[in-house]
């Protein structure tokens, strides 16, 4: 398993202790930046980590923000790409077994360390369960192709 992680100035604070989450359990680990707590722009980050994983080179990817939501709505953007944000593990569980997001964003203004590492572990054990859930994706794969017809 490979986890693209991109975070932005405020993320910096948190990355750290989840690389090393990850590593522990053995994860490889992409980091894309940024490269300290200098301010910069998290949709850089974003995109670095969408395209990690539509050219395959990651199976799934981490964003961090101050509160996760710019850097997931950038993310959202790119093609093939369900990023959701999560400050609980619930949601982030339910993210992949309904809605087979690829990225999980989080806050560090928002989730303390411990916290962000119990969203991590749900939303990696959790598994896409299909049937009626695809349907849906389909359509919102046709959605951002502006082919969706009701
Ligand atoms: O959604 C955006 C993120 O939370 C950013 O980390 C945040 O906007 C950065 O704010 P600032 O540039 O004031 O540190």
């Amino acid at each position: 398993m490979k986890i693209a992680i991109g975070y932005d100035h405020v993320g910096y604070i948190l990355k750290k202790d989840i690389i090393e989450y990850l590593e522990n359990k053995n994860i490889t680990v992409i980091d894309l930046g940024a490269p300290s707590t200098e301010r910069t722009d998290y949709p850089i980050y974003a995109n670095r980590v969408a395209k990690a994983i539509n050219s395959k080179e990651a199976d799934l990817g981490i964003l961090i923000c101050g509160t996760g939501i710019g850097i997931s709505i950038a993310a959202n953007k790119c093609q093939g790409i369900r990023a959701v944000v999560c400050s609980d593990p619930y949601s982030a569980k339910l993210s992949r077994e309904h809605n087979n997001t690829n990225i999980l964003a989080f806050g560090s203004r928002v989730v303390g360390s411990e916290l962000a590492k119990m969203i991590v572990d749900q939303w990696l054990m959790a598994k896409f369960e299909g049937g009626r859930h695809q349907t849906r994706i389909d359509q919102i794969d046709a959605i951002q192709k502006g082919e969706f017809h009701e």
